[in-house]
């Protein structure tokens, strides 16, 4: 099973200071401390998933026994990616998000090579893995977890974050079969628009490409795509390298199965266009218009929100509390975790 982990960030970024909020919106929950744990308070049991600065491990606190995910962040790799900007804004956005379709954040702290992430641990894994076994979703399931995301989404844009990262990767499942998203180092807090190139290629909005100003306008693109992944079991624009997706990206020709139903294609058409006055999510009624499309006629959104509707699939997670049977295998490394000496790097983390 191949992720396709190639992400694109370029260093055209976000013009300092444009549109962006010097303070958040958002009730900051006190909860969450920088420096409240340490490597000390953690048992590393497995790593769960690996990303482009570190990995994620299932950990273990001695403390309560209970499970949690860390997300490691190399410092080096972090800055040797000019990714500064972003891993300080995910530490940001995951201390101040607060919705139950989004992964919960307990707090940071670092060593002198590495920045540590304590998470919830969500243990059915990725919708991806899913996906891929399954193939495809039957419509029914496509539009539980698509409206599960759109909730998410309409919470976060409401708060003026743009996630900017959505695929099913990202996208991960609870014992109950509930989605939580996680993976928050692309999301940002704009009140207007941004520049930068990032995203995963078959899932990024034209706009984006172009390198034109965008705004909330490409969670919703990014949705379509989802969707039609969902349905189809691949995605529209794919190609075998990021710059062949990228033309057909441009270029804007989707090709529906015929087994998809009227409605979503319906649906999809108004999501993956290209023409951002007139893509649903993007118009005067934001995410109210996707959710009151005829493609969700019935879905009973605040049901749904309360977690009080039957999930279409339940993870088999066999073992009890803290199985991980269902996260792929990586090999282990060894880890240089706890290093306390010289930091030459200390002045760009100071909110771990
Ligand atoms: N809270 C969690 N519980 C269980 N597994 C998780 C959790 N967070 C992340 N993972 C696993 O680790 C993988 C990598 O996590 P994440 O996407 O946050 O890392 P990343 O370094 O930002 O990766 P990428 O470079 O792909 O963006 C996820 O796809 C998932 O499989």
């Amino acid at each position: 099973m191949e992720h396709q982990n190639e992400q694109y960030m370029s260093t055209l970024e976000s013009r300092p200071g444009l549109g962006e909020r010097q303070r958040s919106l958002l009730p900051q929950r006190s909860a969450i401390s920088k420096g409240k744990y340490t490597l000390h308070d953690f048992q590393i049991l497995r790593t769960l998933g690996t990303g482009s600065f570190g990995r994620v491990h299932l950990v273990r606190s001695v403390h309560n026994g209970r499970y949690y995910a860390i997300k490691v962040l190399k410092k080096q790799q972090v800055i040797k990616m000019k990714q500064i900007e972003h891993t300080n804004d995910e530490r940001r956005m995951l201390k101040l998000v607060d919705h139950p379709f989004l992964i919960r954040m307990w707090g940071t702290f670092q060593d002198s090579r590495n920045l540590f992430m304590v998470m919830d641990y969500i243990e059915g894994g990725e919708l991806f893995s899913l996906l891929r076994k399954s193939q495809r979703f039957p419509n029914p399931v496509a539009k539980f977890f698509a409206a599960e995301v759109i909730l998410a989404l309409e919470y976060l844009h409401a708060h003026d974050i743009i996630y900017r990262d959505l695929k099913p990767e990202n996208i991960l499942l609870d014992r109950n079969g509930h989605i939580k998203i996680t993976d928050f180092g692309f999301a940002k807090e704009v009140d207007t628009v941004t520049w930068t190139l990032c995203g995963t290629p078959d899932y990024i909005a034209p706009e984006v490409i172009a390198t034109k100003p965008y705004n909330k306008s490409v969670d919703w693109w990014s949705l379509g795509i989802l969707i039609f992944e969902m349905l189809a079991g691949f995605t529209p624009f794919y190609d075998t390298t990021p710059m062949k997706t990228y033309e057909k990206i441009l270029q804007g020709k989707v090709t529906y199965p015929p087994f998809f139903h009227a409605d979503v294609v319906d649906l999809l058409v108004k999501l993956i266009t290209s023409d951002l006055t007139r893509r649903l999510g993007n118009l005067q009624s934001g995410a109210k218009d996707v959710k009151s499309h005829p493609w969700f006629s019935e879905v009973i959104w605040e049901k749904l929100l309360a977690k009080d509707i039957e999930t279409p699939y339940e993870p088999p997670i066999t073992a009890g509390v803290g199985d991980s049977s269902l996260f792929d295998q990586y090999p282990e490394e060894h880890l240089d975790y706890g290093c306390q000496g010289e930091d030459p790097y200390a002045q760009y983390f100071i909110e771990f």
